[in-house]
């Protein structure tokens, strides 16, 4: 299967990683995943025979340009690259953009018309026009997948269309930003100041391009949407959720909520067509209490009752894994 990678930062870099430190798993199984075109700011680099993503990594990490690719990196837009590189699926990791979806959206959109499926953990797009995206991924008969848009490594998204299917989905509650809860975490813990931590985040490969969408609460925000849209049945935007962020939580506030037998984390949640996202107290002891990057949400379903999952909701290996789920998914969907 042809890969093209739209968008080669920590997200980028890690579905490289994982597609390579995967190939036999994947010829033996499946076939080879071969990544004929990679792109990001500086330009493209192609080759139809697969780009070797060792030396990739290598060159983006050395240089921080995939122009650089020796004899194979050239100046072209993503959008040339979608038009006119033949692939299969199209991964879009390019920075989410929570007021105007682009490049993301037209990155989607293009690919679609060019009979490429797609593969995104982009919340961009999905927070501001879920419904067009939708139709017209059927429009042009493609596949468009998305695990990784919400909770990263966590499944959530497909857990409920396929494993939950048949259930009504009552309510979502839970924490679904891993750079926020990593904060909260180590303010608890270690008592530290918030720029120390969240610098810490942006090496972990953790935090969003802009932090302050982790920090004010929107990249919460954004992913409530996202689930209120694809497993609930709304049609919302991310207009339509009252956020708070963390901002003005201290470690002092944290250690005061301990004495009273609770903790402070960022929940988001979707109740009665209600989103809402702010600093909440939650028991010790509630299964909302994780920790570091973990991601939690509390489902109530009208069948399955009470369904709780967990997971690592960010970071560059963990949200490849979603990637990867969602691309074995599309090789199994369309070969015959
Ligand atoms: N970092 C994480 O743990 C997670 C990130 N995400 C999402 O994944 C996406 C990527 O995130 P990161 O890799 O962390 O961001 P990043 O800032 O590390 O990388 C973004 C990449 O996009 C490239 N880029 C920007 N504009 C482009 C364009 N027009 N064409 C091609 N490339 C372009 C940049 O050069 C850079 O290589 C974002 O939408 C983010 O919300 C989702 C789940 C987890
Ligand atoms: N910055 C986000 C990345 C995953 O969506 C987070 O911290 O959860
Ligand atoms: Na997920």
């Amino acid at each position: 299967m042809d890969i093209i990678i739209i968008g080669f930062g920590a997200i980028g870099k890690g579905v490289a990683k994982v597609l390579y430190e995967k190939r036999e798993y994947l010829k033996e199984n499946f076939e080879e995943f071969k990544v004929v075109a990679i792109t990001d700011s500086s330009g493209a680099a192609i080759d139809e025979n697969g780009l070797d993503l060792k030396k990739a990594i290598d060159i983006k990490e050395k240089t921080g340009k995939i122009i650089n690719y020796p004899e194979k990196g050239r100046e072209m837009s993503s959008i040339d690259v979608i038009r006119n590189v033949d692939a299969d699926v199209v991964v879009e990791v390019t920075p989410s953009n929570l007021e105007t979806g682009e490049p993301a959206k037209t990155h989607i959109l293009e690919s679609f018309k060019n009979k490429k499926h797609v593969v995104t953990a982009n919340k961009g797009p999905l927070a501001l026009c879920y419904k067009e995206l939708i139709e017209e991924a059927k429009k042009y008969n493609v596949i468009f997948r998305h695990e990784a848009s919400v909770g990263g490594a966590m499944p959530i998204i497909n857990l409920a269309k396929e494993t939950l299917a048949g259930n009504e989905i009552l309510s979502i509650r839970g924490i679904l930003n891993g750079t926020t809860n990593y904060i909260l975490t180590k303010m608890e813990k270690e008592g530290l100041d918030f720029e120390t931590i969240l610098k810490e985040a942006k090496e972990l490969g953790i935090a969003e391009t802009d932090p302050t969408q982790d920090i004010e609460g929107l990249d919460t925000a954004a992913k409530i949407v996202i689930l209120a849209n694809s497993i609930m049945g709304m049609n919302k935007t991310i207009k339509d959720v009252k956020v708070k962020g963390i901002s003005r939580i201290t470690p002092e506030a944290i250690f005061l909520a301990n004495k009273r037998g609770y903790t402070i984390k960022l929940i988001g949640q979707i109740k009665d067509k209600y989103l809402i996202v702010e600093p909440m107290l939650i028991p010790i002891d509630s299964p909302l209490n994780v920790k570091g990057t973990l991601n939690v949400a509390m489902f109530e379903t009208d069948l399955a009752k009470e369904v709780v999952v967990v997971g690592r909701g960010a970071g560059p290996i963990e949200t490849a894994s979603a990637i990867l789920s969602d691309l074995i998914h599309i090789y199994q969907a369309t070969r015959k």
